[in-house]
């Protein structure tokens, strides 16, 4: 008689579990084909992703789970289930900052899962262009981080872009000296993006005052760079080490711990409201006294938080400046289109550059 041990009888219930698990995600795939179906035969053919339903999905995902499995793992599964949904209702293209092994690779994978077709481009000016030109749907920039600030290059080119935001996502952004070097003496040169070389400034004062820091495209490219001799090293994410063969030397080598980094996702679509909006203008007032009041006034009228203000040269003349704001809420709930008509009235130009929904993974 042969007697069945514990961990056999575990693994028949695993065996069980995956199967109903396996009809139910192609359950789930069947209706999303349908739901492609549904798309075409009124007329919405160009617009299968649809960012606002992935977030209400995901939080309800948070709301539903009891563990033990965390939050945001079960959110990883369905974002992934809802990525491979969209591939077989269309593949979407989108564009990040290359080559692969960046931190915007990263991102749009955190964001889009992993059944997109990632493209890479070499600066962020050629994601916007590559968006702008139709070769992809969607581009992924960096926006903001925790330590150094907003990321001009993104911020500018939207003075001169007919694109939209589309959506957010958060990165924890975890910096390693990776190369072939054996120890630190070796090393005589640091290749990496240069909003990295400043996130890890102090580091690098402290431990390599001596090597030379060169700022390059990316975090994929200073890998690749550093790949080929023993004396050059770069900053980068694991993933880029693993990548491109290389050890990592130091360990999260960032100077704040809790470093993050803020990328919006760029592209033609305008979401839908799903009660946790945010919607970012670009707004130009000319050179008056009290402009800045009159910009801020119509938020506060309208009970509406402002969650970040940036001026930038607007290079259409001396010392003109636009506003980059962020608000809470979508430009279609009511106090945020009252305020917006508010505004939009007493400065010379109002560009709503989205309303989408806040980061949730
Ligand atoms: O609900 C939709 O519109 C779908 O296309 C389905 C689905 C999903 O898998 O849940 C897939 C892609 C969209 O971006 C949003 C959701």
């Amino acid at each position: 008689m042969t007697s069945i041990t514990p961990l056999a009888d575990l693994r028949a219930r695993i065996d069980a579990i995956d199967e109903q698990i396996l009809q139910l995600i192609n359950q789930r795939a069947s209706c999303a084909i349908e739901v492609a179906k549904t798309k075409m035969a009124e007329g919405e053919s160009g617009c299968f992703y649809r960012p606002d339903r992935e977030s209400l999905v995901l939080r309800r995902v948070k709301a539903l789970n009891q563990g033990p499995l965390a939050d945001e793992t079960a959110m990883r599964f369905f974002r992934e289930l809802m990525s491979a949904c969209l591939a077989l209702e269309k593949p979407l293209d989108v564009a990040f900052l290359g080559p692969e092994g960046t931190f915007t690779q990263q991102a749009a994978i955190k964001h889009f899962g992993h059944a997109v077709n990632a493209v890479p481009a070499m600066t962020i000016a050629e994601i916007f262009n590559a968006v702008e030109n139709e070769h992809c749907q969607f581009g992924v920039v960096p926006v903001e981080n925790s330590t150094e600030g907003v990321v001009n290059h993104t911020l500018d080119r939207f003075v001169s872009s007919p694109l939209k935001i589309c959506g957010e996502v958060e990165l924890r952004v975890h910096h390693n000296l990776i190369g072939n070097a054996g120890s630190l003496a070796d090393i005589a040169e640091v290749f990496s993006h240069q909003q990295s070389l400043a996130q890890c400034r102090q580091w690098l004062d402290l431990h390599l005052p001596d090597a030379k820091r060169t700022a390059v495209n990316s975090n994929g490219e200073a890998a690749r760079l550093a790949a080929g001799s023993k004396d050059k090293a770069a900053i980068a994410g694991k993933f880029a080490a693993e990548l491109y063969g290389l050890s990592v030397i130091e360990r999260n080598i960032e100077d704040e711990s809790n470093n993050t980094t803020r990328f919006i996702i760029i592209g033609r679509q305008i979401s839908g409201p799903t009660g946790k909006d945010k919607t970012s203008l670009l707004v130009s007032t000319g050179n008056q006294p009290g402009a800045l009041y009159r910009v801020l006034e119509p938020f506060a009228h309208h009970g509406i938080g402002m969650m970040h203000i940036e001026s930038r040269p607007s290079r259409q003349g001396l010392w003109d400046y636009v506003f980059f704001i962020d608000i809470e809420g979508h430009a279609e709930d009511e106090n945020v289109a009252a305020a917006l008509k508010m505004l939009g009235a007493r400065v010379s130009m109002l560009n709503i550059l989205g309303s989408y929904p806040k980061a949730v993974l």
